[in-house]
């Protein structure tokens, strides 16, 4: 049977009286890329402050790897790209990778190794030794990404990995999701890119509080009538105005 490793369960969060998440459940089994959209401001980042334990829900419960979170021993297993780059910009690219590498538990004779799969994955490698607020946006963004796959870690969460990423990097990004998710790794990633949710396994379309559609992109385009995610997407949003 497939094994769960996000569980939502009637989830629910407001700011400030403004209900973000009405009452949210899905499960992400095993091995699974989902991709979450919706329009600025819909809750995705949200959706993951609550799975990550970074944030309280109001009521209902997150579940990672069958433990509700918050729950820092998890953490570790759990490779997390933020929207905002998080980094040390005084320090190199290198150390940053070995720092995070090191508190995700990686030991210090398995760190050149770890840090050099991750840097040829995003291609950073000549930049590796330079410091970081010396970076453009995109190559921060992919030293993010490097730092989230780090340590091979069985749950990948990444908010918007591809923004400022060029086209040819974005593909090799997403060849490497693949691979990862079929080595058995699970995948959550929030995207605009609408060509991108059309690689997924699964898409849930966050939008008023409610997972409206949540399913394969074929099934979806079957049902709304459509050849691509973005129309499903303005279909949706459309019948929900
Ligand atoms: N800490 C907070 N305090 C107050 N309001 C917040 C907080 N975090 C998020 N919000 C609000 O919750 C809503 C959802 O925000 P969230 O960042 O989850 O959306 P999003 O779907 O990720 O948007 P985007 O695609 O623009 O990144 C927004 O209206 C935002 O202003």
């Amino acid at each position: 049977m497939d094994k769960p490793v996000i569980q939502l369960h009637d989830l629910s969060k407001s700011f400030n009286k403004h209900v973000v998440l009405d009452h949210i459940s899905t499960t992400v089994e095993e091995g699974t890329i989902l991709g979450l959209i919706g329009p600025s401001g819909a809750g995705k980042s949200t959706i993951i402050q609550l799975l990550l334990g970074s944030e309280t829900a109001d009521s209902g419960t997150a579940t990672v790897f069958n433990q509700v979170m918050p729950n820092r021993e998890l953490l570790g297993n759990i490779g997390y790209m933020a929207q905002n780059d998080s980094l040390y910009e005084q320090q190199s690219g290198r150390e940053n990778l070995i720092f995070f590498g090191r508190m995700k538990g990686i030991t210090k004779q398995d760190i050149p190794s770890s840090v050099e799969h991750v840097t040829n994955v995003v291609n950073l490698g000549d930049a590796l030794d330079k410091r970081v607020s010396t970076y453009s946006g995109g190559m921060k963004r992919r030293l993010s990404l490097a730092i989230a796959l780090i340590g091979n870690p069985d749950l990948i969460v990444l908010d918007e990995p591809t923004v400022g990423i060029d086209p040819a990097l974005r593909r090799h990004i997403w060849q490497e999701l693949h691979r990862l998710k079929a080595e058995g790794h699970t995948i959550l990633v929030t995207t605009h890119v609408m060509d991108e949710a059309e690689l997924v396994d699964r898409v849930a379309m966050l939008l008023n509080g409610h997972l409206l559609a949540d399913d394969t992109p074929e099934k979806l385009k079957n049902k709304y009538h459509v050849n691509s995610i973005e129309a499903v997407f303005l279909k949706v949003e459309e019948e929900n105005k």
